[in-house]
C-alpha cells in the first residue's frame, strides 16, 4: 500500500478543528440552507476542505475532504467545494495563510448588495478595526471590495488575484452571495470574518438611522 500523499493526523486535527468552528459559526445563521465553504491548510500542498453541497451545521469526519492546489480532489471520491478554487487561490498564493471561511450570513449577503455599485465598503474609525493583523489603532481604514458575482471560479479568482496584486487584505465580498475571510490559523481567520461581520453590521445600521 503507498502511502498517503498527506498527514493523515493533520487531517484528522483540521477536520476536528473545522467541524467544531462550524458548527458556531452555523447556530450563529451564517451558513443557509448548506451554503458556506471552509477549509484548513495541511501542508504546501494540500487543505482540507468541506465536501460540496453538505448542511454546514452538522458536518462530520465524512464531510471534510483533502483538495490540491488546482481544486483536485486527493484520496476522495467526494466533490470538494464547488468554490475551492477561491481557497486554494489564497494558500497557493501565501505560504502563511493556513485557514479560509466563507459564510452566506444575511449581513454580508446584504451589504453585497448595498455596496455593489461601488464596488467597496469602507470601514474606518473603528477600534474593532485592530481585530485585523497588522492594525494597531482605530485610526486606519479597511475596504473590503466587492466583486460582482459568478459561476465561474476562474473568473473569480483572476478578479481576487488582481485585487491581491494591488492591496493586501483579509476578506472580500461578492454580490448577492457572501463573504471570504482568511487567516494563518482558524482562531485568526475566524476574528477577520467576526470583525467583518461585526463592522458590516454597524455600516447597514448607520444607513438605517441616517436615512
Ligand atoms: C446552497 S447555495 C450556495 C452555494 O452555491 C455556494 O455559494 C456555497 O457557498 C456552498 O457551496 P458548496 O459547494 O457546498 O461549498
Ligand atoms: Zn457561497
Amino acid at each position: 500500500m503507498s502511502a498517503s500523499p498527506y498527514d493523515v493526523n493533520a487531517l484528522r486535527h483540521a477536520a476536528g478543528e473545522i467541524i467544531t468552528n462550524v458548527r458556531e459559526l452555523a447556530a450563529a445563521g451564517w451558513t443557509p440552507a448548506t451554503s458556506s465553504n471552509f477549509s484548513r491548510r495541511l501542508d504546501e500542498r494540500h487543505a482540507a476542505i468541506t465536501v460540496s453541497g453538505r448542511d454546514k451545521g452538522k458536518l462530520t469526519e465524512n464531510d471534510i475532504m483533502v483538495v490540491d492546489w488546482d481544486g483536485k480532489a486527493v484520496g476522495s471520491d467526494h466533490r470538494p467545494s464547488a468554490e475551492t478554487l477561491l481557497h486554494t487561490q489564497l494558500y497557493a498564493r501565501y505560504p502563511d495563510i493556513g485557514c479560509v471561511l466563507h459564510t452566506h450570513s444575511q449581513n454580508q449577503t446584504i451589504a453585497s448588495r448595498l455596496y455593489s455599485g461601488k464596488g467597496v465598503v469602507k470601514l474606518d474609525g473603528y477600534e474593532l478595526l485592530k481585530a485585523f493583523r497588522g492594525n494597531e489603532t482605530h485610526e486606519t481604514e479597511v475596504l473590503v471590495p466587492v466583486l460582482p458575482n459568478s459561476q465561474d471560479m476562474h473568473t473569480l479568482a483572476a478578479q481576487v488575484d488582481a485585487l491581491l496584486d494591488r492591496q493586501p487584505m483579509w476578506g472580500y465580498l461578492i454580490d448577492g452571495h457572501g463573504m471570504y475571510a482568511w487567516g494563518r490559523d482558524m482562531p485568526e481567520a475566524r476574528r477577520h470574518l467576526e470583525a467583518f461581520e461585526f463592522l458590516l453590521g454597524c455600516e447597514l445600521e448607520l444607513r438605517k438611522l441616517q436615512r
